[in-house]
């Protein structure tokens, strides 16, 4: 049975400076349950980095509670918050690592400050550096390391202490997508393996896509929708949520004022020349505005966008088709990215 981790309870945040006030998180409610690979998404300034910090109570909440494995943080003293944020890693978009630290040292750091000796964390963090694969680079200063090398160190030192859970803000954003794979790869790993929870705070849903379970969008401040992954990438309901699951400005111009669908490859087809089988069988062409889709193992996977015929006869048998497929199709009329 699933159990909650993470229990966000109408949480809100305002900042208030001299002459103006901010409203970063407005009523929050979330539940992160224990094993979830749960992702918050939203664009620049939507609240995530406010609400990351909420959760683990380094910016305290204005209104609400936050429930992390039943206690509430809130009600907490400093000595028992800091115990409990050392159940709680975080790895950030700029790494954060010591300069004037090897990565060991840097690892070392978290175990020292909880009063580990220091042969106790050496040992643990050469167990860390094994599982995230740079056994070779224990004594290298930051300086010496690439991108995802450090984000490596980073999550090393992340889980130093045990944590139940790993709240990654937006800590893919500034590498390469080789190397965004790997460290999500990595993540997912980390939480098959050791069962911890994970929160990603992002802007980018290929992140969302590739390994979370669930996702809340946020957008101005507040939840437009969460769910499974997959119902929010096969059904948006919200525009915030269209807005990022739909290619976006690849196809905005040629798409305004056009009659569309859009198709969800999900894996459950095998790569078929669908489209073409479409225009066969109902004896119309149709014009393709976007195509992202990857064949894995002859799955199909991803999403496309075809502007339909103006015949409505003809569209909803295109529809009937795609559908029968076991696919998922729906309309985007005129949208405009
Ligand atoms: N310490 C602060 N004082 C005043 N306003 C703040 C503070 N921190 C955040 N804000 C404001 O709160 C809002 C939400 O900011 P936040 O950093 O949480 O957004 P975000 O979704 O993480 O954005 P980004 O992806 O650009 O980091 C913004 O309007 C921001 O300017």
């Amino acid at each position: 049975m699933s159990e909650a981790i993470i229990e966000i309870q109408s949480l809100s945040k305002t900042f208030r400076t001299k002459d103006s006030e901010v409203r970063a998180l407005n009523n929050i409610n979330l539940t992160i349950e224990k094993g979830d690979i749960y992702g918050i998404i939203g664009m620049s300034g939507a609240g995530k980095s406010t609400l990351v910090r909420c959760i683990n109570m380094l910016e305290k909440p204005t209104e609400g509670t936050v429930l992390f494995d039943g206690h509430d943080l809130s009600s907490l003293s400093s000595k028992d918050l800091r115990k409990v944020r050392r159940s709680m890693g975080m790895i950030f978009q700029q790494f954060n690592l010591l300069m004037q630290r090897t990565a060991e040292q840097n690892i070392c750091f978290p175990l020292e400050l909880a009063g580990v000796d220091k042969t106790s964390a050496r040992k643990r963090a050469k167990e860390l550096l094994e599982l995230v694969g740079l056994t070779d680079r224990a004594q290298a200063y930051p300086a010496q390391l690439s991108g995802g090398q450090k984000q490596r160190v980073a999550i090393a030192r992340a889980l130093a202490t045990n944590p139940k859970v790993l709240l990654c803000d937006e800590a893919t954003s500034a590498l390469d997508p080789t190397t965004t794979t790997s460290i999500l790869a990595l993540l997912k790993d980390i939480n098959r393996r050791m069962g911890i929870t994970i929160v990603i705070i992002t802007h980018q849903m290929s992140v969302i896509e590739e390994i979370c379970n669930r996702v809340a969008i946020i957008d101005n401040s507040q939840i437009a929708e969460f769910g499974a992954v997959e119902d929010i990438f096969h059904r948006p309901q919200t525009a915030a949520a269209q807005k990022l699951v739909y290619p976006e400005g690849k196809l905005s111009d040629k798409m305004i004022s056009k009659r569309c669908m859009r198709i969800v490859f999900d894996g459950n087809s095998s790569f078929e020349p669908i489209i073409a089988n479409m225009v066969l069988d109902c004896k119309a062409p149709v014009n393709i505005m976007y195509a992202d889709t990857k064949d894995i193992d002859g799955k199909a996977f991803g999403q496309m966008v075809v502007q339909l015929p103006q015949d409505e006869a003809l569209a909803q048998k295109m529809f009937a088709y795609v559908r029968a497929k076991g696919l998922s199709a729906e309309e985007v009329n005129g949208y405009v990215g």
